[in-house]
């Protein structure tokens, strides 16, 4: 069996990691696991784990390690047969260190993105709550404005993408992700992207999987997924 391929795209909320993991499962057929909408399903489902995690994520707060490790690892266990992209976990050391210990990663995606344009583009993120679709009013907008392509329910702005909770939200995350940042690049699978605009970064991103994902895998998982 040809080696399975296990990549982390790393940024900051609004940094395009959704965006560039929607193309990477079209492109190169691996799985794409979020682990914000993972949490919405749990908080939706109402398991044990979305329960508690809602009452943290209400008050704009990350949700504990040992929260986001045990609702993750036993997600990742059901994918060991497929390739994936995680995106959102692991989000702190704590969460780092026990994804290292369950797995092998190959590649991290790091995006690097200036404050100012995360600031705009959460300003203007509406999302679909059900399904976890993600518009932007400018960069994708919805063909009918406030409504969900597919299912034509209402779209919501999250409370934390308001401008209010956003400043502390971005400031935050720098000082939790750098040594998560520093960790993956003494292991050296670190690559990091700088740009205003997820298509001018995608090319790059694209020419590395191109490199490192093994061909025949990416032949057969291209020709499962579609
Ligand atoms: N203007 C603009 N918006 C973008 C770009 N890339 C992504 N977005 C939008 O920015 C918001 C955040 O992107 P998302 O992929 O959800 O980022 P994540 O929070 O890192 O997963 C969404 O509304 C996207 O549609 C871009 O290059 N330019
Ligand atoms: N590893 C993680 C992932 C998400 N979360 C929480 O879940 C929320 C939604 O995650 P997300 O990845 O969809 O959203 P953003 O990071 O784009 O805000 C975050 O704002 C955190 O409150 C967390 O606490 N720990």
């Amino acid at each position: 069996m040809s080696k399975l391929f296990r990549a982390v795209i790393l940024g900051p909320p609004g940094s395009g990691k959704g965006t560039i993991s929607e193309r990477v499962a079209s492109c190169f057929g691996l799985q794409h696991l979020s682990s914000g909408d993972f949490l919405r399903e749990n908080i939706a489902a109402k398991t044990e784990a979305g329960v508690l995690a809602k009452t943290y994520i209400e008050k704009g707060a990350l949700v504990p390690d040992h929260v986001m490790t045990r609702l993750m690892l036993p997600r990742l266990e059901e994918m060991t047969r497929h390739s994936w992209l995680l995106d959102g976990f692991p989000r702190t050391l704590a969460q780092a260190e026990a994804l290292n210990s369950a797995c092998e990663l190959d590649v991290v995606i790091s995006l690097n993105i200036p404050l100012e344009t995360l600031k705009e583009r959460l300003r203007h993120r509406w999302i679909h709550p059900a399904s976890g679709r993600v518009y932007n009013m400018f960069f994708n907008p919805p063909r009918v404005q406030g409504v969900d392509d597919i299912s034509g329910e209402p779209l919501i702005q999250h409370e934390d993408d308001k401008p209010e909770a956003l400043v502390a939200r971005l400031r935050h995350y720098k000082d939790v992700a750098k040594p998560v940042i520093d960790l993956y690049r003494a292991k050296g699978i670190l690559h990091m992207f700088s740009d205003t605009e997820t298509d001018r970064i995608w090319p790059y991103v694209s020419s590395l999987l191109s490199a490192k994902i093994p061909t025949d895998l990416a032949d057969a998982q291209r020709a499962t997924t579609h």
